[in-house]
């Protein structure tokens, strides 16, 4: 997969980059990720990458010349190196809440160049001629779209075949379908006299199965009953989830 990503403040990425499954996915080239920063295209003196907006206010916006002209290289480079055109993705609360279906949809369509803005953001006419997509990750305000970039990035990556190992991805696939997930149990056994449920211990893997899938539906129709709606339940996890609420009613 790869991904360009237009920031100020690339050295941000490194915690990608240089940590955990997709820094390993970098280095085994599973992703690909590349920079492009607006400040390399500032030609005056201050170097200059804000500019005032319009009609007054507190706060700058990204400057529109340097914006877009790192927006353009990272798009042709984009083509360049996969012979696709990216679709460029601009994060700001404004957007579509990022979901693991917009993840996987995401996902499935590299090359992604990715915009992070800081400041106030970026011009309208920038976001309807050089945006394709607005995404957010929720409903509150950063001091810059790196955070979330990373957020999609990360997410996005763990799909890519190879990223994860394989026991990781069957982690990833059984969870991964929209429920949330049930709770785990480490060592020691007790911890101030809270015992690991005895299921656990029982070395019954078919009732260990049963009994997390119970849990995870449980606690999403506890915590998350959205993620329930519209969702059809097969015979097993319907039981389990039947079983679940007769035991938290009683
Ligand atoms: C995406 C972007 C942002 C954001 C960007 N700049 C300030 N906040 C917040 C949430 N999701």
């Amino acid at each position: 997969m790869w991904i360009g990503v237009v920031s100020l403040f690339p050295e941000m990425f490194d915690a990608l980059t240089c940590h955990g499954v997709t820094g390993r996915a970098v280095e085994r080239d599973r992703i690909a990720l590349e920079f492009w920063n607006p400040r390399d295209y500032a030609t005056d003196r201050h170097r200059s990458v804000d500019d005032r907006p319009y009609g007054g206010g507190p706060g700058m916006l990204m400057k529109v010349d340097t914006l877009r002209s790192a927006i353009a290289d990272a798009r042709k480079r984009a083509f360049d190196a996969t012979g696709k055109t990216p679709k460029v993705i601009y994060l700001s609360p404004q957007g579509r809440t990022l979901d693991q279906q917009g993840v996987q949809a995401l996902a499935s369509k590299s090359p992604l160049v990715v915009v992070a803005g800081r400041y106030e953001g970026i011009d309208e006419r920038v976001v309807e001629h050089d945006i394709d997509e607005e995404w957010s990750i929720g409903d509150y305000v950063l001091s810059g779209g790196e955070l979330p970039a990373m957020v999609l990035i990360d997410a996005a990556a763990r799909l890519v075949p190879g990223v994860l190992g394989h026991q990781d991805s069957a982690i990833e696939d059984s969870f991964n379908d929209g429920l949330l997930d049930c709770p785990h149990y480490t060592r020691p056994e007790v911890i101030d006299g809270r015992q690991v449920p005895d299921i656990l211990l029982s070395g019954n893997h078919a009732a260990i199965r049963r009994w997390r899938l119970k849990q995870s539906l449980g606690r999403t129709w506890q915590r998350r009953p959205d993620l329930l709606e519209g969702r059809t339940l097969n015979p097993e996890q319907r039981k389990l989830l039947d079983e679940f609420i007769e035991e938290y009613v009683l």
